[in-house]
Formats: structure tokens, C-alpha cells, sequence
């Protein structure tokens, strides 16, 4: 997502720079650039008018004319305009009132609700609280044998309704539900419609009415473009959301939904969904997402996301044994393992600036497959073979091939990479005999562990 239009901001960005005086006519044509590459990522028009002509009136002030890098500044206003379109900073969830407190998830048929409901209850999960999870739509059962599931993935209690248990009578039960399991919060996952129609909208309000919800949050899938604000619009006026949650942000929509939720409801875009995975849930921050539209890259959320990843005692302690020199290939796949959690690298890549321009970095991800045969090849050696690799003669090979089901090409593809880090490490920590300095040494370790 917003590839195209982080292209085009590029483009426009590297006009600007190049002057080295900016004259009124300079600025108008960057900004005709502007206004056409938000359309065609699908922003509201309105939405558009209004960001440009703000951009304008600040670019041809004193502010940029006087200034010594003034495509500097028409950049950095364009970044501060962007921000406050997006909501300005990251609105968290309002869960301060009595226990239970309750989150109503509400939005269209297939715009990820269910998912999203049981993402939601991790996040919580992992924040400390204690989520229960409710399912409210009864018009496809499917829906709540999913939830079940997902609830039984995330490990959060789920409500189980009876036969034929109305909406109404699901979410009384679950609040008393909700005590028995020492829950604080609600989840309650709501029948979607194709289209928005009255039925659904007074069952909703009843729901409402019930559970005073703190929190309303719509989903709504970032892929129907402009649908998506009408659906926003529309939702708001009827039961007056707390907030909005935009999923499939990963997928290749051109942006627009996120663009112009916020400006066109005044509805703060809470959680944005970036995949199908069950932690595919983040917090909306404005301000990294500014960055990111603006090719700036996302170095904050990079770095969290790898954090979460990678264990960091267990990082360090791979590190002594490489520098050491004392790195087995026990250690080699405790270190696969690592890297296989951190998934998907293609997805940290795109957060670091410039990178979503390489064409090869884009394409680029770790080969799950291969990681999981080599953690394989590696299970199927002896304790001595794994200590000791220079062992591992052809008939050793072989046996190693047929056990982890791989082929001999793909061990000696195993070992090899193993004594190149190896090598790699001794070159760079010269085989822990060296007596550089502390901070020599934690540079050398970033290098090898960027995160
Ligand atoms: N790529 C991607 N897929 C998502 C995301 N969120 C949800 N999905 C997928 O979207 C599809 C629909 O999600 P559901 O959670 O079943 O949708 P729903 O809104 O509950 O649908 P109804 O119960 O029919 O109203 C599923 O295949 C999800 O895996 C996301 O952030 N990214």
C-alpha cells in the first residue's frame, strides 16, 4: 500500500530540492503534482482541496520564501499537514469505566470484524487485561464457530450462545459471562450486511443501549477505497463510533481510505490491520505513517516490530559465544529460529526510508521453507555433529539428507552458511582476541545484529 503515491511524493520532493531558489510558479507546479497523486490514490476530493490549498497558503508565506532551503520546508509542511490529516498522534483505547468495560466492533460483511475482534483480544492480552470474547452475529453461524476458534488460538474465554439466542440476550448473558471469568473486557464481534440497512442499524443501537459500550469502534476494510469513508460517514451518524479501525492495509489498495477517514468523520483511526496473522494488528500512529506515505520509512515501528521478535538476552548470548569463537551449529539454529519469528523481513524493510524504492529490497523475504529445512538437517545430527561439524564426512551426509527428508546439496548448503558466519565473525571480532574498546565492541555487535 501507498507505494505509488510515496513514488510520486518522491518525485515531487526531488523537484523541490533541486531548486535552488523556489519561485511561487515552482511551488504551484509541485503541488498540482501533489493534488493529482492523492486523487489518483483514491483520497476524498474535498479532502484534497483542502490539504492543498493549507500546503499553499503556508508554502508562498515568509516561512519558506526567506528560508535558505526552501524545498526543505515545503517538505516538512507537507509531512506536518499530513500528520494532522491523519488525527495528529495515536488515540489509544478508552477502557477506563467499571468492569466490564466493553468494545463493540461494528462494520459491513467481510471487512475483517471477526479477525479483527480476536487481534484486538491479544493485543489486550499481552497489554495485561483480561478479554473475553462475544459473539453477536447470529445471521452466520459460521461467524461464531470462527470466533471460537480464534478465541481458543489467542487463549481468551469465548461466550458460547445457545440455539436461537438473539443479539440482545448473547450480550446480557456475556456480561455476566464476563464475571465468572474474571474478565475486564468485552469484545463483542456484530452481524455485518452487505449494505448498510436499517435492521442493522437498530440492532445495533440495541446492543448499544444494553452494554453502554466505552468503546465503538467501526472496521472497515481499506481496500473499498471511497466505500469505506461513506461507510464511516454513514455508521457515525447512526450510532456515533468511537473510533475506526482500517484492515487489509497491506494489501494493495491505493491509500485513500486512510487518507480521508479522519478528516471526513472526525473519527480517530485507532488500529490499522496488516495481514491475515493474528498479530496483524497495530497501533495507527500519525505521525510514523506520515513518514512512511512520504518515503521518510518508519524507523520507530521497525524497530518495534523487530524487538518483538528477537529475544535480546538470547541475541546477546549467541553474540559472546560467536565472538568467542565457541558459535555451534546448535547456536546456528537457535539463531534460525530467531529468524524465522521475525517472519516476515520484507514487512521491516518497507518501514526503513528509501528502501521501498529498491525494487530488489521490496521483493526480497526470508524463505521460511528453507529455514525450516535447515533447522531440520540440523535436528538430524548427532550431538558431536552439531559441536564438532568438521566430523561430518560424506556417509554422515547422507544420513543427515534422509533423516531431515532434505537432499546432500541442501547440507552442504547448511554447513556452508554456517562456517561463512562463522568466518564472517572471526574477521569482524578477530576471534574475541580483540582488545578494542567497549564502544568499538557494541558498535561491531550492532553491525551484526542491526536490532
Ligand atoms: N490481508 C488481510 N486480511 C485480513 C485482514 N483482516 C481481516 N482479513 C481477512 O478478511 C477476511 C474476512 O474477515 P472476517 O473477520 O471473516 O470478516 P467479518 O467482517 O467478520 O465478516 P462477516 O462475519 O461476514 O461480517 C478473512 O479472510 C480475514 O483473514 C487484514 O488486516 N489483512
Amino acid at each position: 500500500m501507498f507505494e505509488n503515491l510515496t513514488a510520486r511524493f518522491e518525485k515531487v520532493f526531488r523537484f523541490l530540492k533541486g531548486q535552488g531558489k523556489l519561485t511561487e510558479a515552482n511551488i504551484k507546479e509541485a503541488l498540482r503534482e501533489v493534488r493529482l497523486a492523492l486523487l489518483e490514490a483514491d483520497v476524498n476530493y474535498r479532502v484534497v482541496k483542502d490539504f492543498v490549498s493549507r500546503i499553499q497558503e503556508r508554502a508562498v508565506g515568509q516561512e519558506v520564501m526567506s528560508s535558505l532551503t526552501p524545498g526543505q520546508q515545503v517538505i516538512k509542511i507537507v509531512h506536518e499537514e499530513l500528520i494532522k490529516l491523519l488525527g495528529e498522534k495515536a488515540e489509544p483505547l478508552s477502557l477506563k469505566g467499571p468492569s466490564p468495560v466493553t468494545v463493540l466492533l461494528v462494520g459491513l460483511q467481510g471487512s475483517g470484524k471477526t479477525t479483527t475482534a480476536a487481534k484486538l483480544a491479544l493485543k489486550l492480552k499481552k497489554d495485561g487485561r483480561h478479554p473475553c470474547l462475544v459473539p453477536a452475529d447470529v445471521y452466520r453461524p459460521a461467524a461464531i464457530e470462527q470466533l471460537r476458534v480464534l478465541a481458543g488460538q489467542v487463549g481468551v474465554p469465548c461466550y458460547e450462545p445457545g440455539q436461537g439466542e438473539s443479539p440482545e440476550s448473547i450480550v446480557k448473558a456475556a456480561l455476566n459471562y464476563a464475571g465468572s471469568q474474571r474478565c475486564d473486557t468485552l469484545i463483542v464481534d456484530t452481524a455485518g450486511r452487505l449494505h448498510i440497512d436499517r435492521d442493522l442499524m437498530e440492532e445495533l443501537r440495541r446492543l448499544k443501549q444494553i452494554l453502554s459500550p466505552e468503546e465503538i469502534l467501526l472496521v472497515v476494510d481499506a481496500m473499498t477505497g471511497q466505500d469505506a469513508v461513506n461507510v464511516a460517514e454513514a455508521f457515525h451518524k447512526e450510532l456515533s463510533i468511537t473510533g475506526v479501525i482500517l484492515t487489509k492495509l497491506d494489501g494493495d489498495a491505493r491509500g485513500g481510505a486512510a487518507l480521508s477517514v479522519r478528516a471526513v468523520t472526525g473519527c480517530p483511526i485507532k488500529f490499522v490491520g496488516v495481514g491475515e496473522k493474528l498479530d496483524a494488528l497495530e497501533i495507527f500512529h500519525p505521525d510514523r505513517m506520515s513518514s512512511r506515505i512520504l518515503g521518510m520509512g518508519d524507523i520507530l515501528s521497525a524497530i518495534e516490530k523487530a524487538q518483538e521478535a528477537i529475544d535480546q538476552e538470547e541475541a546477546e548470548r549467541l553474540f559472546k559465544k560467536l565472538q568467542e569463537d565457541s558459535f555451534t551449529l546448535e547456536d546456528f539454529r537457535d539463531q534460525l529460529r530467531q529468524l524465522r519469528r521475525l517472519g516476515s523481513l520484507d514487512q521491516i524493510l518497507k518501514l526503513l526510508p528509501g528502501t521501498g524504492m529498491l525494487k530488489e529490497l521490496r521483493n526480497m523475504h526470508v524463505d521460511m521453507k528453507e529455514l525450516i529445512h535447515a533447522e531440520a538437517i540440523i535436528n538430524s545430527m548427532t550431538k558431536e555433529e552439531r559441536r564438532k561439524p568438521e566430523i561430518i564426512n560424506a556417509s554422515r551426509k547422507r544420513r543427515i539428507a534422509r533423516g531431515s527428508g532434505t537432499s546432500v546439496q541442501e547440507v552442504n548448503r547448511v554447513l556452508r552458511s554456517f562456517e561463512q558466519m562463522r568466518k564472517m565473525m572471526r574477521q569482524m571480532v578477530g576471534t574475541g582476541r580483540s582488545s578494542g574498546t567497549k564502544a568499538a565492541k557494541k558498535k561491531k555487535r550492532r553491525a551484526f545484529f542491526p536490532f
